[in-house]
């Protein structure tokens, strides 16, 4: 069977910690090119944009966008006019109208779509779900707090229009919890603390519910520099069910759960590999929406400045 031929647009931060070691890690794909405005990637065709990869590189068949949010819709739509299969890390794009336009366009294009929610794919999730499957939940408490200068050391465009500020961790909670949900959720109301010199919130409460009137609340903090914290508690009738650690550690009533061995990208890559071979796609809108709808209702408060 040959390799899936891949290309990718946007060698940074989680090209590199990431999705590279994945990709060399599934023989299934094959890494031949990359496209990037920064360092290049070794031992592959380099190119400054998607355009000259696209015109002067080698064939590909799919390409994985690691670029910021911003601009990204023009480039997916340059990999569907060319018939690439497409894995786009989240968010998907700065807008939700983009985001809904590429699932038509992939649909149109005959190609699959991946919109890579890579904390869907932590090893706890799949036993949570299953256990709260049968469960009667009571209420939902997240707690997502970590430091972007960790995380995004120098990345002004966080900061920035369609860059989403601490909703970019805080979408991956939100990923997880419509993941684990039967129901859709509605944001009923937010509150968004913005430094004076953001466009973007640097921390965030948000009041959620779905048609059960299941209570949803998330604290989110970007400036959490000590002891960061990725939980979600959900309290059940029969029990309590927690995910530390992004959804690495799964409890119920304060006794560790076994959980998958397989880390979020080799999980997120063997997905699209098996989309590719279903000829299908898995491009879920709802963590953005509540994004959006965060940003619709939410009361501003005007924090102090942030500086990197
Ligand atoms: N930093 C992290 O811990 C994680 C980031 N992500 C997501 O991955 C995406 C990228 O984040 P980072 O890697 O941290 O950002 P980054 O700023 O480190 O990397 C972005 C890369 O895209 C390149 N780029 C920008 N525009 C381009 C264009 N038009 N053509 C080609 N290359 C272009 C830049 O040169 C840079 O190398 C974001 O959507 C973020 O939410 C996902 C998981 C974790
Ligand atoms: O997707 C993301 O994950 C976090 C961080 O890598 C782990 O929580 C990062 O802020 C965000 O882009």
């Amino acid at each position: 069977m040959q390799p899936i031929r891949l290309g990718l647009v946007g060698y940074g931060k989680i090209a590199q910690d990431q999705h590279v070691p994945a990709i060399h890690a599934n023989p299934a794909f094959q890494l031949v090119a990359v496209a990037t405005q920064g360092l290049p990637c070794a031992g592959v065709d380099n190119f400054r944009s998607l355009g000259e990869l696209l015109e002067n590189g080698p064939q590909v068949d799919a390409i994985a966008f690691c670029t910021p949010p911003q601009g990204r819709f023009a480039l997916v739509q340059q990999a569907l006019a060319a018939g690439k299969h497409v894995l786009v890390e989240k968010p998907p794009c700065a807008t939700l109208g983009e985001a809904m336009a590429l699932v038509e366009q992939v649909r149109e294009q005959g190609v699959s779509g991946l919109f890579a929610w890579h904390s869907r794919y932590a090893p706890g999730i799949a036993a949570a779900r299953d256990w709260l499957a049968s469960r009667t939940l009571q209420s939902v408490q997240i707690d997502w707090k970590e430091d972007v200068r960790k995380w995004h050391p120098g990345q002004a465009w966080i900061w920035q229009p369609g860059g989403l500020g601490v909703f970019d961790p805080g979408i991956n909670a939100l990923s997880i919890v419509t993941h684990l949900l039967a129901l859709p959720l509605f944001v009923e109301s937010a509150e968004l603390r913005v430094p004076d010199n953001c466009q973007s919130p640097i921390a965030a409460s948000i009041k959620m519910a779905d048609a059960r009137h299941l209570d949803v609340r998330a604290e989110f903090d970007f400036d959490h520099g000590h002891d960061e914290l990725w939980s979600i508690e959900i309290r059940c009738a029969e029990g309590v069910l927690r995910l530390d650690n992004g959804g690495a550690l799964l409890s119920i009533d304060g006794v560790g759960q076994a959980v998958s061995e397989e880390g979020e990208y080799a999980a997120v890559y063997r997905h699209f590999q098996q989309l590719i071979a279903d000829k299908t796609s898995d491009m879920d809108l709802q963590p953005l929406r509540l994004v959006a709808d965060s940003f619709f209702v939410g009361s501003r408060t005007a924090v102090e400045p942030f500086y990197d």
